[in-house]
């Protein structure tokens, strides 16, 4: 049997999955905790290649494979950016499946095991703004999760993929197989960071949200709106100190805090734009994005990926990109 490895590194995490060639069954997924995070602070991309090698000969252990079975590797997300294993220059939005194949760099990397591995690029979207090109967003992996997440949900129309994560990101498709533009907001970093460098570490549990408290988000949703979000913020440790609420209700109140702001770019996106929006991502993100955008905007088209979904369309992503590519549709 021939196999493809798909390699996904995100800012916290790195997502390594065994693809059985013939008939592109997931046969083993291995998460990796690592991802440009740890470049990005110890100044070296070290850990991260410890950690995908170390990924990599789990797999193949773990289903009693050889590297000489593995065809090639695809990687996706910020492992292609310069705090990743391999750079590849962000290509211009719009853009369809066939421009990132052609943009792919191939290279053979000892991290990797000599797999020959290609790098799929991310996109970025640009403006002209009185004669100077600006760039408006950079993405790197989303681009790949949508195009596989529209490839299993089959939507009709164009309109917005909302994927909350640790960089939200909000993807413009048009309907006929060309992203058009992204933006993106540091939510879930910034989720992060609050409950581990400040002083409501103290009220939040480590994990944030362990199950999804419909009402506690609401109520941080409605303190961001009626008296801004640090002041917000702040609302967490009077809850605490008040004895109140219990940790999970103000991880909770957190996330309703700090999706404010998302959730109001959303309403504006969508008011130019129109069409549908779907919400991809993983739970609890996508759950409360989903919540509170129903709650907020009952007008808009939502429709919320099942987690079976969101995984589906994780490894189709990268699949869809190479079957563009003449050397590896083969
Ligand atoms: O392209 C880059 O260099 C980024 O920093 C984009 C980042 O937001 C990723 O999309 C997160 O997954």
């Amino acid at each position: 049997m021939k196999y493809i490895m798909l390699i996904d590194s995100g800012t916290t995490n790195s997502r390594i999955r065994l693809i059985d060639q013939s008939s592109s069954a997931v046969e083993g997924s291995v998460k990796v905790e690592a991802g440009v995070r740890n470049t990005a602070m110890s100044g070296s991309n070290e850990e991260l290649k410890q950690a995908v090698k170390q990924g990599i000969e789990k797999i193949l252990r773990d289903n009693s494979i050889q590297k000489q079975d593995i065809q090639y590797i695809l990687a996706s997300g910020m492992i292609t950016s310069n705090l990743g294993l391999h750079e590849v220059a962000h290509q211009k939005a719009p853009a369809d499946t066939e421009k990132l194949a052609a943009a792919m760099e191939k290279r053979c990397l000892e991290e990797m095991l000599y797999i020959p591995c290609y790098f799929i690029p991310g996109l970025k979207s640009m403006e002209e703004i009185e004669g100077r090109t600006e760039v408006l967003d950079v993405m790197r992996g989303e681009e790949t999760e949508a195009f596989g997440l529209l490839d299993v949900m089959q939507l009709s129309g164009d309109g917005i993929l909302m994927l909350p994560g640790s960089h939200t990101k909000w993807i413009r498709a048009d309907g006929c197989g060309k992203l058009l533009w992204s933006s993106t907001s540091l939510s879930g970093e910034l989720l992060k960071a609050v409950q581990s460098r400040t002083i409501l570490s103290d009220s939040l549990p480590e994990g944030l949200i362990t199950k999804l408290d419909e009402r506690a988000l609401w109520k941080g949703f409605s303190a961001a709106e009626t008296m801004g979000v640090n002041r917000a913020l702040f609302q967490i440790r009077l809850q605490h100190l008040s004895g109140s609420t219990e940790e999970n209700e103000r991880a909770n109140f957190l996330t309703g805090v700090i999706f404010h702001s998302d959730i109001t770019a959303l309403k504006e996106m969508n008011q130019q734009n129109g069409g549908w929006v779907l919400i991809g991502g993983s739970f609890p993100l996508k759950d409360a994005a989903a919540s509170l955008i129903k709650r907020t905007l009952p007008e808009i088209e939502v429709i919320e990926a099942s987690s079976e979904q969101v995984e589906r369309g994780a490894w189709r992503g990268p699949l869809v990109i190479a079957e563009q590519k003449e050397e590896l549709s083969k």
